[in-house]
């Protein structure tokens, strides 16, 4: 029987920490790594990662875009780096932010969320902006096949907010209400619902209630964005203990020396633990 993701996450968050590494191959970076702008410096970057970092941190997120920058030899760098982390056993969530009308919903699962698709990864981030009963394609599709979805709530940029906390005719913000659905979903789910919300690090305390989600929350923004493992507490309060703090650039800056990745990663990972251990 398949293993349900949000079993399978919490699994790899109670075994190596709470600490989700994306992999964001920005030009800035290959050429900080000494590598070139080009396919084979993606590819290097990539394997790089994933030999330092694959079964030491419970889940690598590769940002989509850097890869589809190059196209279709980018594409299969990503293919191949999904492959290589997934064999390792690293839980890959793709960072590709999907959403759209539900019959085109349903083709983005079938990319992403199929065992059988070249980009099947173990989770997607997916957008609730065309209404979150359009991404029902999608969350079908996942957990019928052990797989998961973060859907974005309270991203950690700045103009995130005026979309995200207005407030609807019910009275709830619209994060709110993408939350609420979220735990409809995952009502029941032990010892983890399958579908994770994406909440900025850098968004400071918004009084959105967590309550009932009994999913995992995705947190990015840490390091380079300006968000602290300080700021944990005051952002997830109660919700802490479900919370996969999300480092990259801070993090791959460390490279292309795996030791010092490895040292990098260990760092963020501890920071984090120490800052979710302090309320638990
Ligand atoms: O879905 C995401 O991962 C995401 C959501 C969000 O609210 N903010 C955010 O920064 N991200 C992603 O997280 C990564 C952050 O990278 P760093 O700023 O280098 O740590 C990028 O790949 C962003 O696309």
């Amino acid at each position: 029987m398949t293993v349900p993701f949000g079993a399978r996450l919490r699994a790899a968050m109670d075994a190596l920490g709470p600490l989700c590494v994306g992999i964001d191959p920005h030009p800035s970076l290959l050429a900080s790594w000494g590598l070139s702008d080009d396919v084979k410096g993606l590819e290097a970057f990539s394997q790089t990662v994933g030999e330092a970092l694959a079964e030491r941190v419970a889940v690598m997120k590769p940002q989509s875009a850097f890869y589809e920058r190059f196209g279709s030899r980018g594409i299969a760098v990503l293919e191949s780096t999904i492959r290589q982390l997934r064999s390792a056993g690293t839980l890959v969530l793709l960072d590709v932010k999907r959403g759209d009308i539900g019959s085109t919903a349903a083709a983005y699962a079938d990319a992403y969320l199929d065992p059988a698709a070249p980009l099947c990864a173990d989770a997607i981030t997916i957008s609730p902006y065309l209404g979150f009963g359009a991404l029902r394609p999608i969350v079908e599709k996942a957990q019928q096949n052990g797989l998961g979805a973060f859907v974005l709530a309270l991203t950690s940029n700045p103009e995130g907010a005026a979309v995200q906390r207005a407030v609807g005719a019910g009275g709830k913000t619209v994060a709110q209400a993408v939350i609420d659905e979220i735990s409809q979903v995952n009502q029941g789910a032990k010892p983890l619902g399958d579908v994770g919300v994406v909440i900025g690090a850098t968004i400071g305390p918004t009084g959105h209630d967590l309550t009932n989600l009994n999913g995992p929350i995705l947190a990015p923004g840490l390091g380079a964005q300006g968000g602290r493992a300080e700021d944990l507490r005051a952002v997830f309060g109660d919700a802490l203990g479900d919370v996969l703090p999300s480092w990259s650039r801070e993090v791959l800056s460390a490279g292309p020396d795996v030791a010092a990745l490895r040292a990098a990663a260990d760092r963020a990972r501890d920071v984090c633990a120490a800052a979710i251990a302090v309320t638990a």
